[in-house]
C-alpha cells in the first residue's frame, strides 16, 4: 500500500473539518490526518450558538463530531492548541504549547475573531462578544445575575443575541449604527417591518447611534453615545461584524489582504498551503457564511484527492434571521439601482413584504419578509439567472390565477440540484432517503439526510420535496408536529401515548423501547419523561430523581455561587411568631447570608451550604415552599374582609385553604396563584397562573396571567358562589394543565397555545368531565410527602444527596 501523505488542518471549525469529512469519502487512505483547534472543543456547530443561547437547543446537541470520531477515522486531534508558527522549508507547524507536526499538505481554516469596537471601557468586565461556547455561556451565566444587556450592532448576529437575551429573561437594547437594521441584507422596507415585529416581541432600539465609551468601575454599567445620551446596562455585547484570524498566515509570508488570498483551488501563495473557510479571500470576497465555504471545501477536496474538479468562482449567498416569530430571507442584489427593475408585493396589514429584483429580465436578488416559502426557490432562479415568466411571477407574487401548481418548481428541480446550503443536500438525497426509510415526517427527513438542521433555511422547500413524494398521503398535520427532542422524532403527544399503550414504567424503558438516539437522552428529555411517568402511573411510578432538574434533586435553588437558597412554605403568606422565631435562630446558627422576603410573601434564607440544608430543614419543622420546582408553589393573598374596608371576602382563608390543598403538587411548570378579595387586587390575582378575585356574592377565577418578561393579564375563566367550587375548579384546572400541557410550558403559552374556551369546556361546564379529573388527581395528592420532611429522616439521601462535594451551577 502506498505511504500516506501528511496532512495538517489549522482550525477546527466547520469549514476545515468538512474538508477532513469530504476527504475520508473521496480518499479514506491517502493522508494521515492531524488537526488542531485552538478551542478545546471537538468540531461543533457556530450556527446553532443562537439557538442555545435562545433555549432551543442544548449545548451537547451541537457536537458535529464528538471525540469518538476523530478515534475512529484516525485523525490526530490537538484541542486546545494553537498554531503559532509554519516553516515552509521544513513543511512543519508549531504550537505555542511545544508541539509540531510535519505535512505535506497543509489546510489553514483559521475562521474569524469577533471585531470588538476599540472603545474606552471595552475592556471593562461584562463586555463580551458572540462567537463561541464560552461566549454563550458567559451570556446565559450574566442572565442568572443580571438584567439589562446592551447589544451593538443589528446585524444578524445581533440581533440573534439579543433575541437570545431575551428568553433568557434581560431586558434587551440594540444599539444600531444606520438608520435601519441589517442593512446589509435588507431595503428599508423590510428593514422597518423587521424593527416592528422585533419592538413586538421586547427589543428597544437605539438607532442611528455611535457608541463612544463604556462606563463602569470595574465592570461595564453603561453606555455613553457621542450625542450626548447614555443607557444604564449591566452586560455589553458586540455585533459589529468579524475579521479573519490571519496572524499565522501573516507572520509565515502568505499574501493576505482583507482574508489569506486564494486562488480558485483555494491555494495560497505558498506551495502545498491552502486556506478555506472564513479566512479566506477569493476573488477579492471573504464569505461570512457556511454554504460558501461547503463549496470551497469540495473543490479543495478533491484537489488533494486528485479528483477532477471545477475551479471555484465564487458563490451567491442567501441569509435568513434565525428568530422565531421573524421570517427574513434576502440573497443575491438587495438595493434598487436604476438600471434594475423590481416586482414588489408590500402588504402592511399582513406584514408581508417581497421584492425581487431583474436585470435584462433576468433574476438577480430579493428581499422576502413575513413569507419566506418562495426563498429557496428564489435563491435557486438567482443562481440559474432565471428569466422573469408568469410562473415564476405567480409563485412569487402569489397571484392565483398565474401560480403554477403547488410544487411545480419542486417538480422541476433537477437531483443534483441542493436544497441545503449549510449541510450540502441534493433533492436526489432526499428524495432517496424518503423513498428507501419510508420518511413521513419534516423531522423525519432532517435528521436522516442533516438537511434543515442549521439555520433551518431549507425547511419550505424539504417540506415541499417530502409533499411532492407523498402524494395523496401527505399528512400536513404530521408536518407541524414538533419532535420532544432531538433524541426522537416522537412528538410529546406520541410519547405519552406510546408510555401508555405500552406500559412504560421506567425512564430508561422509555427511551430504549421508542428507539432514542441517544441511549441517555438529554437535559431536555429526562426531566420531561420522569414527569410523564409520574402524571401517567400516579399510583405505582418510583419518582427517579437523577433525571429531575439540579434544583429539584436538591429540593433547594442553586445560586451563582453554589450554595443553595431555602423558602419554607407560609400558607396563604401568613406566618406566626414561632415561625419567625425559628427561622431567625436557623439564619443565625447556619450563618444565612441574607434573609429577603420573596414576591410570593414568604421568607427566602439565602446562601445556604449545601451540607446544611437537610439540617436546617429539620429545625426550621416548616414544609417545602416547591420555590425551585416545576410544582405549585404559593398562593398569595391580600388581607381581606376581616382587615381592609373593601373586601367582599376572606382572601387569607381561602389562599391557605388551596395551597393546603395542592401543595406538593408537580406541575409542567412553576405554578403561582393569589387571592384578592376585591376586584383592586392587590394580590396581583391578574398576572397569576391562576387568580382569584372575590366579588360580590362569589368569586372570579382567572387563568393564563404571568407577572414575567412576558407580561400577560390573566384571561377570565368563570364565576362561582361557593369556596368548594372555587377549590374544584382550581384542581380542575390543575390537573387539565398537568395532562395536556408540554413539559416545562408555563400556563400563559399553554392557554394562548389551546384557548381558554377548551378549558373552560373541560373544568367548568362539563361538570362530569371535572369530577373525572378531579379523581384522577386525588391519585396523586394521595402519595404526596413534604420531600425537606423525607429527605431530612433519611440518612441514606442524606449521604447520597446532601453530602458530598458541592456540585456547579447547571444551566
Ligand atoms: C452565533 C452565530 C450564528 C451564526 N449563524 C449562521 C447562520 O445561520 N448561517 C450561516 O451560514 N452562518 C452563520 N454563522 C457564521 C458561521 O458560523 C461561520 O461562517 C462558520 O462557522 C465559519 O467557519 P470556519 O471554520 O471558517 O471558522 P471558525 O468557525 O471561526 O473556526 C475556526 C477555528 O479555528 C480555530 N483557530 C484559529 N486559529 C487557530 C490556530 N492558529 N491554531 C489552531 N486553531 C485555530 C478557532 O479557534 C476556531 O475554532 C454564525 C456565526 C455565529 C457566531
Ligand atoms: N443567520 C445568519 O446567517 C447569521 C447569524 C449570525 C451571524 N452570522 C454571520 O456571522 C458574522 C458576524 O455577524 P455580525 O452581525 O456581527 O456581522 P455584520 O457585519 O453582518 O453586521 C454587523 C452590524 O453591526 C453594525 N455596526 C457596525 N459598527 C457599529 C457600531 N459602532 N455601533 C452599532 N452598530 C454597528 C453594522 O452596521 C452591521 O449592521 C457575519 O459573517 C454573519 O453573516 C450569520
Ligand atoms: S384586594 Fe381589595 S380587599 Fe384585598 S386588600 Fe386590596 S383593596 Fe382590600
Ligand atoms: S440551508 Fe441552512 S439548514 Fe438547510
Amino acid at each position: 500500500m502506498a505511504k500516506r501523505k501528511k496532512l495538517v488542518l489549522v482550525g477546527n471549525g466547520m469549514a476545515g473539518v468538512h474538508v477532513v469529512e469530504h476527504i475520508l469519502k473521496l480518499a479514506p487512505d491517502a493522508y494521515e490526518i492531524t488537526i488542531f483547534g485552538k478551542e478545546p472543543h471537538p468540531n461543533y456547530n457556530r450556527i446553532l450558538l443562537s439557538s442555545v443561547l435562545a433555549g432551543d437547543t442544548d449545548m451537547k446537541e451541537i457536537v458535529l463530531n464528538d471525540w469518538d470520531w476523530y478515534k475512529q477515522n484516525n485523525i490526530q486531534l490537538h484541542a486546545g492548541h494553537e498554531v503559532t508558527g509554519i516553516d515552509p522549508d521544513e513543511r512543519k507547524v508549531y504550537t505555542d504549547s511545544g508541539l509540531s507536526a510535519s505535512y505535506d499538505e497543509l489546510i489553514l481554516a483559521t475562521g474569524s475573531e469577533a471585531f470588538m469596537l476599540p472603545l474606552p471601557g471595552a475592556d471593562k468586565e461584562g463586555v463580551i462578544a458572540f462567537r463561541d461556547m464560552e461566549d454563550c455561556e458567559a451570556m446565559i451565566d450574566a442572565s442568572k445575575k443580571y438584567r439589562k444587556a446592551a447589544v451593538i450592532g443589528g446585524g444578524l448576529l445581533g440581533l440573534e443575541a439579543a433575541r437570545g437575551l431575551l428568553n433568557l429573561g434581560m431586558e434587551v437594547d440594540v444599539v444600531h449604527i444606520f438608520d435601519h437594521l441589517m442593512e446589509r441584507q435588507l431595503d428599508p422596507p423590510a428593514s422597518r417591518m423587521l424593527k416592528r415585529e422585533l419592538e413586538k416581541q421586547g427589543m428597544r432600539f437605539w438607532m442611528e447611534k455611535q457608541t463612544e465609551r463604556i462606563v463602569g468601575r470595574s465592570r461595564a454599567s453603561g453606555l455613553r453615545f457621542k450625542d450626548g445620551s447614555s443607557l444604564e446596562v449591566d452586560l455589553v455585547v458586540m455585533a459589529v461584524g468579524i475579521k479573519p484570524r490571519m496572524q499565522l498566515a501573516k507572520a509565515s509570508g502568505l499574501q493576505i489582504n482583507r482574508g489569506i488570498v486564494v486562488d480558485d483551488f483555494m491555494a495560497t501563495s505558498l506551495p502545498h498551503v491552502y486556506a478555506v473557510g472564513e479566512c479566506a479571500e477569493h476573488r477579492g470576497t471573504v464569505y461570512g457564511l457556511v454554504a460558501p465555504h461547503r463549496e470551497q471545501g469540495a473543490v479543495l477536496a478533491k484537489r488533494l484527492c486528485e479528483v477532477e474538479t471545477d475551479p471555484y468562482t465564487g458563490s451567491v449567498v442567501s441569509t435568513q434571521l434565525k428568530v422565531s416569530g421573524v421570517d427574513v430571507f434576502s440573497a443575491g442584489v438587495f438595493r434598487d439601482e436604476p438600471e434594475l427593475q423590481s416586482i414588489k408585493v408590500q402588504d402592511e396589514w399582513r406584514g408581508i413584504y417581497k421584492k425581487v429584483l431583474l436585470r435584462e429580465n433576468r433574476i438577480v436578488g430579493g428581499v422576502l419578509f413575513g413569507d419566506v416559502s418562495s426563498g429557496p426557490a428564489l435563491l435557486r432562479w438567482i443562481r440559474n439567472q432565471e428569466e422573469m415568466t408568469e410562473t415564476i411571477h405567480g409563485e412569487l407574487a402569489g397571484t392565483p390565477s398565474t401560480a403554477a401548481a403547488p410544487g411545480a418548481s419542486v417538480q422541476a428541480m433537477a437531483d443534483s440540484e441542493q436544497v441545503c446550503d449549510c449541510n450540502g443536500v441534493c433533492k436526489g438525497e432526499i428524495v432517496e432517503a424518503i423513498r428507501e426509510k419510508g420518511l413521513t415526517s419534516l423531522s423525519e427527513v432532517t435528521k436522516w439526510t442533516k438537511a434543515g438542521a442549521s439555520c433551518g433555511g431549507c425547511k419550505p422547500l424539504v417540506g415541499q420535496i417530502l409533499q411532492l413524494e407523498q402524494g395523496d398521503a401527505y399528512d400536513p398535520a404530521e408536518q407541524q408536529k414538533t419532535p420532544m427532542c432531538s433524541c426522537t422524532t416522537l412528538s410529546r403527544d406520541e410519547v405519552v401515548e406510546a408510555i401508555r399503550e405500552k406500559g412504560l414504567t421506567m425512564v430508561k424503558e422509555v427511551m430504549n423501547v421508542l428507539g432514542w438516539e441517544q441511549p441517555e437522552g438529554c437535559p431536555s428529555c429526562r426531566p420531561a419523561l420522569n414527569y410523564y411517568l409520574g402524571l401517567i402511573w400516579p399510583e405505582k411510578y418510583e419518582d427517579e430523581r437523577e433525571s429531575r432538574i439540579v434544583n429539584e434533586q436538591r429540593h433547594a435553588n442553586i445560586q451563582n455561587d453554589g450554595t443553595y437558597s431555602v423558602v419554607p412554605r407560609m400558607y396563604g403568606g401568613v406566618t406566626s411568631p414561632a415561625e419567625l422565631r425559628r427561622i431567625a435562630e436557623v439564619a443565625e446558627k447556619y450563618q444565612v447570608r441574607m434573609v429577603k422576603v420573596t414576591g410570593g410573601q414568604r421568607l427566602d434564607l439565602l446562601g445556604v451550604k449545601k451540607d446544611d440544608l437537610p439540617k436546617i430543614w429539620d429545625e426550621l419543622g416548616m414544609p417545602s415552599g416547591h420555590a425551585y420546582a416545576k410544582a405549585v408553589r404559593t398562593v398569595k393573598t391580600c388581607v381581606g374582609a376581616d382587615f381592609c374596608r373593601f373586601g367582599t371576602q376572606d382572601s387569607i382563608q381561602m389562599g391557605i385553604d388551596i395551597e393546603k390543598k395542592y401543595e406538593n403538587l408537580y406541575t409542567p411548570h412553576k405554578v403561582k396563584m393569589a387571592v384578592s378579595a376585591c376586584p383592586r387586587n392587590c394580590a396581583e390575582s391578574g398576572i397569576k397562573d391562576l387568580g382569584v378575585v372575590g366579588v360580590e356574592g362569589g368569586w372570579e377565577l382567572y387563568i393564563g396571567g404571568n407577572g414575567g418578561t412576558h407580561l400577560r393579564s390573566a384571561d377570565f375563566l368563570c364565576k362561582v358562589e361557593s369556596q368548594q367550587e372555587v377549590l374544584d375548579i382550581t384542581g380542575a384546572y390543575l390537573q387539565f394543565y398537568r395532562e395536556t400541557a408540554n413539559y416545562g410550558e408555563r400556563t400563559s403559552h399553554w392557554v394562548e397555545r389551546i384557548g381558554v374556551e377548551p378549558i373552560k369546556q373541560a373544568v367548568v361546564d362539563d361538570e362530569n368531565n371535572r369530577r373525572h379529573l378531579l379523581e384522577r388527581l386525588d391519585k396523586t395528592l394521595q402519595r404526596r410527602e413534604d420531600p425537606w420532611k423525607a429527605d431530612a429522616e433519611s440518612s441514606d439521601v442524606r449521604q447520597v444527596w446532601y453530602e458530598e462535594k458541592q456540585v456547579s451551577v447547571q444551566s
